[in-house]
């Protein structure tokens, strides 16, 4: 998640590295290729970019991030389908949930913007699985699985999470979340007080231990998918169960989710209550909720059509300390 409203261009030019004054116009050009971005010694680099002056010089993400709907100047378009039917639902639940028919009030995404964003997941997680695969991910295409007859919900949610699917186990479709928010994730069935709603640790979240292999990959992806790449990933102290746990996730770690769970928006940044959180919810009314790591549960109750909202200071600093302390 990028630093909003930053002027990473000026920063650098205070600091004397000049990271922006001699960019030009085709520094993401054609095939991204490094070597066209760093013309001699004396040009920027791309390799000593943070994460904002990739998402803003290196690829100029803000008219892809922020206009998203307009595809005029998409590389990877691909063509309009109107026919489709542009509500989506998780594919595993798409049968669960056929008595729900009903339009909510949320602006849908286009079938075209869903196949877009859901290639690019499965391009960043092949990509991830050749080159990086820090965590065991689940090699699994999004396809509609379908559901058994009789299956019920719980049953439901352990297949999703055994096929690594995605990491959202509740039925939820993608919707257009309204101006500058972007695309959000609403729910498409009640969701009960204390149900589990994300689950990060079923396969399909990636991990980068250092902030330079993470850099690497991202300046080697298409414009878009580079854009979508660096707006999806979150840096995350994540806390040992205890002293014995040596789980390569803990500490700070940049995350990648390859599914619908890195589509939801932040409730503190709208100064609304987050209605998910991370962590383990109380079990008694006095308790407090357990650490963040990789589980997200309801807050409250949650009504059809409500979109899910997190608080992203539950799992990093506000500030976004973290990407410069891994080396971003
Ligand atoms: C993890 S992504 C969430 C999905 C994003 N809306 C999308 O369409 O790709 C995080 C980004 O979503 C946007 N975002 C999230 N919550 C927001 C909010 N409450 N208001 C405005 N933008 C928000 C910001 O651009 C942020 O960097």
């Amino acid at each position: 998640v990028p630093v909003l409203g930053e002027d990473a261009c000026m920063e650098s030019e205070s600091s004397g590295e000049n990271a922006c004054a001699s960019l030009s116009d085709d520094a993401h050009h054609d095939d991204n290729d490094p070597k066209n971005v760093a013309k001699d010694d004396t040009d920027p680099i791309w390799w000593n970019y943070s994460i904002d002056q990739l998402f803003e010089d290196y690829f100029a993400c803000a008219e892809i991030t922020y206009g998203y709907g307009d595809d005029e100047d998409d590389s990877e378009d691909v063509s309009k389908n109107d026919s489709g039917d542009d509500d989506y639902v998780h594919p595993n639940l798409q049968q669960h949930n056929e008595e729900n028919t009903e339009v909510d009030d949320v602006d849908v995404v286009s079938e075209a913007q869903l196949h877009k964003i859901r290639q690019q997941w499965s391009d960043i997680r092949e990509k991830y699985i050749k080159e990086v695969n820090l965590v065991p991910i689940v090699h699994k295409e999004i396809i509609d699985t379908g559901n058994d007859d009789g299956e019920s919900e719980a049953e439901l949610n352990i297949r999703q999470t055994s096929r690594g699917v995605s990491a959202i186990v509740v039925p939820i479709r993608i919707g257009d979340a309204g101006a500058k928010k972007g695309r959000g994730v609403f729910a498409t069935e009640p969701i009960r007080k204390g149900t589990l709603v994300g689950n990060m640790d079923n396969g399909s979240t990636g991990i980068f231990k250092v902030g330079h292999s993470w850099r690497e990959f991202a300046v080697s992806l298409p414009r878009e998918t580079a854009c979508n790449f660096i707006e999806w990933s979150w840096v995350q102290t994540v806390p040992p169960i205890d002293a014995m746990d040596d789980d390569i996730r803990n500490g700070l770690t940049i995350f990648i989710a390859f599914d619908e769970s890195n589509l939801m928006n932040a409730a503190d940044w709208d100064g609304v209550e987050a209605n998910v959180r991370c962590g383990s919810p109380p079990k008694h009314d006095d308790d407090e909720w357990g650490p963040c790591r990789f589980h997200y549960y309801a807050v409250r109750d949650i009504a059809v059509g409500e979109e899910l909202l997190i608080n992203y200071g539950d799992f990093e600093d506000v500030y976004q300390q973290g990407w410069t302390d891994i080396g971003l």
